[in-house]
C-alpha cells in the first residue's frame, strides 16, 4: 500500500493510528468496504440525488488501483440506484439492499413468495403514506424505505 504522506503529516498523525495505518499497509490483501450514504455521499434530502464527494471518489478509484487491494461500496440501496448514483468505476465491487444484492441477477431470483411480501407491503405502507406531504416511499428489490426527513415533525409522527 503506497501512503501519499509528507513527513510533517505524518508526525501530526496520531501515533495510535499511524501504528494502526502501518499494520494496514503490511497485510497481504486488504479489503477495504465503505458506505453510502452518510460516508461517501452526503444526506440529502431527496434521496435520488445523493451524489458521492469528489474526494471521496478520488480516494476509491486511487484505492482500487493498488495491488492486492480490493474496495467495495455496501449500501442499504438497490443495486441499480447505487451504481446509477454513485458512477463508480467497475473495478470498484457495489453491493446492494444491506449486502444481500451482489448483481442485478438478484431480482430475478426472488422467491415469488418474497415478492408478494414485499408487493404486499408496498402497498399497504403506500397506503399509509398517502396525503403525506413530503413523505417518500422507496421501493427496493428486498425492502421498502419511508423517508420522512422532507416534511414537518407532525406528519412525520
Ligand atoms: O447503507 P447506506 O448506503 O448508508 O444507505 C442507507 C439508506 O440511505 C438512503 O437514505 C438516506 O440517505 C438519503 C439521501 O441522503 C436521505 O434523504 C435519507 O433521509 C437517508 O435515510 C437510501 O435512500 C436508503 O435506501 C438507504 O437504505
Amino acid at each position: 500500500m503506497v501512503l501519499d504522506l509528507d513527513q510533517r503529516t505524518l508526525r501530526e498523525i496520531d501515533p495510535d493510528l499511524r501504528r494502526a495505518i502501518g499494520r494496514i499497509a503490511r497485510v497481504p490483501n486488504l479489503l477495504i468496504a465503505c458506505d453510502y450514504d452518510g460516508t461517501i455521499a452526503p444526506i440529502v434530502l431527496d434521496p435520488t440525488k445523493a451524489v458521492p464527494l469528489a474526494e471521496s471518489v478520488a480516494a476509491i478509484r486511487a484505492l482500487a488501483a493498488l495491488p492486492q487491494t480490493t474496495v467495495a461500496v455496501i449500501s442499504g440501496r438497490a443495486l441499480r440506484d447505487l451504481a446509477a448514483l454513485s458512477r463508480l468505476p467497475s473495478e470498484v465491487h457495489l453491493v446492494g439492499s444491506h449486502g444481500s444484492e451482489f448483481d442485478i441477477g438478484f431480482v430475478e431470483r426472488l422467491a415469488p413468495e418474497l415478492v408478494e411480501v414485499r408487493t404486499r407491503l408496498q402497498n399497504a405502507v403506500r397506503q399509509i403514506i398517502e396525503n403525506q406531504t413530503g413523505v417518500r416511499l422507496e421501493s427496493k428489490p428486498a425492502s421498502v424505505a419511508v423517508h420522512v426527513r422532507g416534511p414537518s415533525r407532525t406528519s412525520a409522527h
